[in-house]
């Protein structure tokens, strides 16, 4: 049952069907096209109605890591300040989004998802980013997709990555 109704995703249903009802009232008049929304508000009742009853809202959970490296951008123009070997402590950020489990009372425990990500950050601390296999070019982008390919299969639910390169630069990443 709860497999099916996230195919259907309901949350992205209601949302759809209250813009749809908004949009309708602040217009007025000419119901037109709408002429299901009667429908489409009970259907939003009642599911807002089960998913309370069941408990299971989804909700997006984050775990943060750091890691200091080094690195140069090797397909920068010539004078570029990236070209040369430098720096960061980088900031990770890994969302993971799902139904909140009844008994557990969590998507999942954070501990779990640092199982998984803590052993691939550390094998990118005090390293040279450019030595790891698929990181010859370490753009945060490119760190971003491969910190993404280590996690994906081993993290049910993975949403997002952040990586955030210095305060002010950084990537997010959602998979391919
Ligand atoms: N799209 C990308 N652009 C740049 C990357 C990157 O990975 N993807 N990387 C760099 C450099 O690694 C640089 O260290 C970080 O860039 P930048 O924001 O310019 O760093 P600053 O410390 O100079 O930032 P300020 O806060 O503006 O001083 C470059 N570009």
């Amino acid at each position: 049952m709860t497999l099916l109704i996230f195919e259907y995703d309901p949350l992205t249903e209601i949302t759809r069907n209250q813009v749809a009802i908004r949009n309708k009232i602040r217009r007025g008049g000419d119901w037109g096209h709408f002429s299901r929304t009667t429908d489409d508000a009970l259907l939003q009742v009642s599911i807002t109605m089960y998913l309370s009853m069941v408990n299971i809202y989804k909700m997006n959970i984050y775990k943060q890591f750091t890691f200091d490296a080094a690195h140069f951008l090797p397909k920068v123009p010539e004078g570029h300040k990236c070209r040369a070997m430098h720096g960061h402590t980088y900031h990770i950020t890994v969302f993971v989004s799902g139904p909140v489990m009844e008994d557990a009372g969590w998507v999942i425990d954070f501990s779990e998802i640092k199982t998984v990500c803590k052993p691939v950050v550390d094998r990118l601390d005090h390293t040279l980013l450019n030595e790891i296999p698929g990181l010859e070019n370490p753009t945060a982008e490119n760190v971003a997709r491969w910190l993404w390919r280590q996690f994906k299969e081993k993290i049910p639910g993975l949403q997002k990555i952040e990586l955030k390169e210095t305060p002010t630069s950084g990537v997010t990443y959602e998979g391919d």
